[in-house]
């Protein structure tokens, strides 16, 4: 019987070989939430205390925030009305050299990639601009390479790009191996054996798919 090929599986006599499947995240990896963030809530709240972006510390904005400035009334709510606010994700800048390399990444051989993103809880906006970015930046077939989810652990992939330390879920032990994508809120987290990514723009990137392309 003759074995069913597929374009994403290549068949070399009895070996077969799978592409390497890299899920890449999207805030902070491919758009700039920080600097988005940084610069809205500066602009909205001149008055107010803030966080220089290189003093960012730990995953959640709000978070520092609200432990920083305690005695603020509603800091929490106004660094929040950012990111729900309308146009916040659609607007967001793109990180320095990720849709170049993105692009460049998709064109490689051996390799699948998909954007692996989660909404936040207030997701009205948030979810059609994400797709909205994707199509803006990166072209409308990227559209089709979404997955949203909050639960990254049950997307299967070799790969995740993110810069979240902390990705936990349903699945004690996912497919992938996360590769920590550089942020100031992650720079002084301990990420154990993981290998960091620290930037898209210095070609280490390459090196890193090449690596991985040779250990499926
Ligand atoms: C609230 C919040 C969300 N996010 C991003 C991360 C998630 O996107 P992504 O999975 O693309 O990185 C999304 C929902 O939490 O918003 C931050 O990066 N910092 C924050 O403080
Ligand atoms: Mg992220």
């Amino acid at each position: 019987m003759m074995a069913r090929m597929t374009s994403r599986t290549v068949h070399i006599g009895q070996m077969c070989k799978k592409n390497l499947r890299v899920l890449l995240d999207m805030d902070q990896v491919l758009a700039d939430f920080e600097l988005g963030f940084f610069q809205e809530y500066r602009k909205k709240y001149p008055e107010y205390p803030y966080i220089e972006m290189k003093d960012r510390v730990g995953f959640f904005v709000k978070d520092q925030y609200e432990k920083m400035f305690s005695s603020v009334p509603n800091i929490g709510n106004a660094v929040a009305n950012i990111y729900n606010a309308k146009k916040f994700f659609l607007n967001l800048p793109e990180i320095e050299g990720a849709v170049d390399a993105a692009k460049k990444l998709a064109k490689m051989e051996g390799v699948d990639v998909f954007i692996c993103t989660s909404p936040i809880e207030k997701y009205k906006y948030c979810l059609p601009e994400k797709y909205e970015w994707v199509h803006k930046h990166l072209g409308p077939e990227w559209v089709a390479r979404i997955i949203l989810t909050k639960d990254k652990t049950m997307v299967n992939g070799h790969l995740l790009i993110d810069d979240r330390v902390d990705i936990i879920g349903a699945i004690e032990r996912p497919s992938w191996e996360h590769v920590v994508f550089s942020a100031n809120h992650n720079m002084k987290a301990d990420i154990g054996k993981r290998r960091r990514l620290d930037n898209w723009t210095n070609g280490d990137w390459k090196e890193l798919i090449e690596d991985f392309k040779m250990r499926i």
